[in-house]
């Protein structure tokens, strides 16, 4: 199974959307129904559902996975992790669209309602320590034990070296798109990532484009 490092997959990212021209809202919408594939396995309580949601496109896919669930008439809550009005593009999308589907994003959410938690803070985006306040929500949900669906990585873990960024919230299965990171088979992120669901949604790789990691079974450590 190929390998990636947070970077070449951005770098897919990008080339899906911008060289072959596959629309953003496309790809995290069948992110989004990717991971409610997962969530509909039969495997998690569903009586109340917490979505976490980031800034970025991690947070822009927790937005439409709460849409897709409030749609199916779930129990579920959206609260934002960071200022909304700073949120990318993506993510205004989003919630302008939940926003006409009548649902109303919580302020402030208690874990302990929550039989299920959607990790959608960061993904491959992360790129340094998590804030103080969120290390100490994620230390605070660890403790917990609930179950957490990561979205694509879990929020805290370097998807590239597999090290936690301060602090980093453990999940029980993390849905991860187009190819699994380095950083989800190795350190503390190849245990905090629990079982790894790869799931395709579209994104294409260029022909000539070289994997840093081309021993397909383990990851070289250095990373
Ligand atoms: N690329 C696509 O179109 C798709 C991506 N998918 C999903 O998107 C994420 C990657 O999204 P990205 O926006 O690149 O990054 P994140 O959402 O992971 O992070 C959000 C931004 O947060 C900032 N950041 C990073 N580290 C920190 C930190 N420690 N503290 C505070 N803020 C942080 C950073 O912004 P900067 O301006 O600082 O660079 C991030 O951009 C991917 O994982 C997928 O889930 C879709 O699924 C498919 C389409
Ligand atoms: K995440």
């Amino acid at each position: 199974m190929q390998l990636v490092t947070a970077s070449e997959m951005q770098t897919i990212d990008n080339y899906t959307i911008e060289t072959i021209g596959m629309p953003q809202d496309v790809l995290i919408e069948r992110a989004a129904l990717s991971v409610i594939d997962v969530i509909g396995a039969g495997h998690f309580n569903l009586d109340h559902i917490l979505v976490l949601a980031g800034l970025g496109n991690n947070g822009a896919d927790g937005v439409a996975i709460t849409r897709l669930l409030y749609a199916q008439g779930f129990n579920v809550s959206l609260q934002f992790v960071g200022n909304v009005s700073r949120a990318k593009d993506s993510v205004q999308r989003q919630l302008a669209i939940i926003e006409k589907y009548g649902l109303v994003r919580a302020e402030k959410s208690d874990f302990n309602e929550a039989t299920l938690i959607i990790d959608a803070i960061f993904g491959t985006g992360l790129n340094n320590i998590l804030p103080e306040g969120l290390q100490k929500m994620i230390k605070a949900a660890n403790h917990i034990e609930k179950a957490v669906i990561a979205v694509d990585t879990p929020t805290g873990i370097d998807a590239t070296t597999g090290e936690v960024r301060g602090a980093a919230l453990k999940a029980h299965t993390t849905v991860t798109f187009g190819y699994n990171k380095i950083g989800l088979t190795q350190r503390v992120g190849g245990y905090l990532s629990g079982n790894v669901i790869v799931k395709d949604i579209g994104l294409l790789t260029p022909a000539d484009f070289l994997f840093s990691n081309t021993d397909n079974k383990n990851a070289p450590t250095n990373v």
